[in-house]
């Protein structure tokens, strides 16, 4: 056929090319014949009429719609099946969540009203709107306490050290702890959340609360909100300096500290931290010396040395200026108000006016001191006594004040000389002392100086920067007394 289709072609008798072409479209004609083409093959073509074609595609496709169709409604009904009976086992449960989010999704619809009609700002909206997202991302909108608040306190702590153990684990100061003071602590811990960038306390803030890092990242940022001087994460814990009371500025916040993204923290409030402490003074030492050391590491951070006056970072510069004569003052180991007999009232130990009881940490302190300063006294102060004995000039102002403030007078001024004698030497001696610097005796020191300006003595001291906080500090503390 194709030798007879060759003969047909106008040009191509022997021509290669033409050849090729013919051979091509000959093949072509025989796979898909035209009806207008002639008939070459001795056979009729076989059937290939559409319907047939479209027939054979449908019930290929409808039985497989059927084989799918099945497996998808057993796969359904075994859906179904296992939603029942996820339904039937935590029905309180999926009840609960429901109520919860209704309750949840009204409150925040009540909160963006209220945005909205108070016309808060938009960015302010986003993060209250996000912090509910947080909040409900995080399973923290349902109150976990009142659902737990029926239950006696025994299994409550029990609860609450397993829920949080992991936290609490990792918390210095609940390790090797007595299991009562555990117990006492985790009862009174608040979980509280904080959205990014918030600060939870500021530096020169009365302390009211300590806080436990649950979850999160903070920064314990430096007076110009920028450099960070340290970095909290879970199991961290920050704000025990003020609330013990042991930092420059006594009850004030030492530094800011900031909420990096969301922190959830535990809050415990001085009140209830020195409810338990009462209870347990071995932890209240502890938890001092923990304090304590604390304070030194901070001290030695770079950017106080670098950018802050050691007046507003460390107590120690009332004494490292080294310009205050203290072998010239005198301080009698019989002094009433340090043996603890003044007459304003209770004993030296229970008469600290920064505190509500001195701890067993700082009376040990004073217990050591009065010993210390016996041997010195009996050392070389009767010299000394003779040469600096000399009455306190009696000026007309003083004369006028009511006989409290000048037994208080007199009390910052001894406990001031009694300072100013000890610390430098006891520093040397005995590395303990160092805990002194941060107990409340160094304010009185402090503003004991502040007196001795006023009263104008210039030759007995030069008188160092005292921080306003520490004096507003002490003159509340005064008007208490007086
Ligand atoms: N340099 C520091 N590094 C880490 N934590 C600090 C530093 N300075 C202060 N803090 C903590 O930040 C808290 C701020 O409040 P407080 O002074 O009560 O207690 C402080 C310490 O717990």
């Amino acid at each position: 056929m194709a030798a007879a289709r060759m003969e047909l072609h106008p040009r191509g008798r022997g021509h290669s090319e033409s050849n090729l072409f013919l051979a091509g479209s000959t093949a072509r004609s025989i796979a898909t014949p035209s009806p207008s083409a002639p008939h070459y093959f001795p056979y009729p073509p076989p059937s290939t009429h559409p319907i047939s074609a479209w027939s054979v595609c449908t019930s290929i496709l409808g039985w497989f719609c059927l084989k799918f169709l099945g497996v998808f409604l057993t796969l359904a009904a075994y859906k179904l099946a296992k939603i029942k009976l996820i339904w039937l086992e935590n029905r309180n449960k999926i009840i609960t969540i429901v109520c919860n989010l209704s309750v949840f999704a009204a409150k925040l619809d009540g909160v963006k009203t209220y945005m909205r009609m108070r016309r808060v700002p938009t960015p302010l909206q986003v993060k209250v709107i996000k912090w509910f997202d947080y909040l409900w991302l995080t399973q923290k909108c349902s109150d976990e306490e009142k659902a737990v608040s029926c239950l006696p306190d025994k299994l409550k702590a029990e609860i609450a050290i397993n829920v949080h153990l992991d936290t609490l684990k990792r918390v210095e100061i609940f390790q090797n702890t007595e299991a009562g003071f555990l117990c006492e602590l985790v009862l009174r811990l608040r979980p509280v959340l904080f959205s990014p960038g918030d600060y939870i306390c500021r530096k020169g803030e009365v302390g009211k609360e300590m806080y436990i890092v649950n979850r999160g990242r903070l920064q314990v940022v430096a007076d110009n909100g920028r450099t960070v001087l340290a970095t909290l994460k879970a199991g961290s814990y920050f704000g025990e300096i003020s609330i013990l009371n042991m930092g420059t500025a006594g009850n004030r916040r030492t530094a800011s500290v900031r909420s990096v993204g969301y922190s959830d923290l535990f809050v415990l409030s001085k009140k209830d931290m020195w409810d338990v402490l009462k209870e347990y003074p071995a932890a209240r030492v502890r938890l001092e010396a923990i304090a304590v050391k604390r304070l030194e590491k901070y001290k030695r951070a770079p950017l106080q040395k670098a950018a802050m006056g050691r007046s507003q970072s460390t107590p120690g510069l009332v004494e490292t200026r080294g310009r205050v004569p203290l072998e010239t003052m005198w301080v009698s180991p019989l002094d009433p108000v340090i043996r603890g007999t003044s007459s304003l009232g209770p004993p030296f130990s229970t008469n600290s006016i920064f505190s509500p009881t001195l701890s067993p940490l700082s009376r040990s302190m004073v217990r050591t001191t009065e010993s210390a300063l016996s041997v010195m006294s009996s050392g070389h102060s009767s010299g000394d006594e003779s040469r600096h004995k000399r009455p306190a000039p009696t000026t007309s102002a003083s004369s006028k004040l009511c006989s409290k403030q000048r037994e208080t007078r007199n009390l910052l001024a001894s406990v001031g000389k009694f300072c100013s004698l000890l610390l430098p030497r006891m520093r040397a001696k005995e590395p303990n002392w160092m805990s002194f610097r941060n107990c409340h005796l160094i304010n009185v020191y402090s503003f004991s100086k502040k007196f001795s300006r006023k009263r104008n003595r210039p030759e007995q001291v030069e008188i160092p920067t005292v921080p306003t906080s520490i004096l507003a500090d002490i003159a509340s503390n005064l008007r208490g007394i007086c």
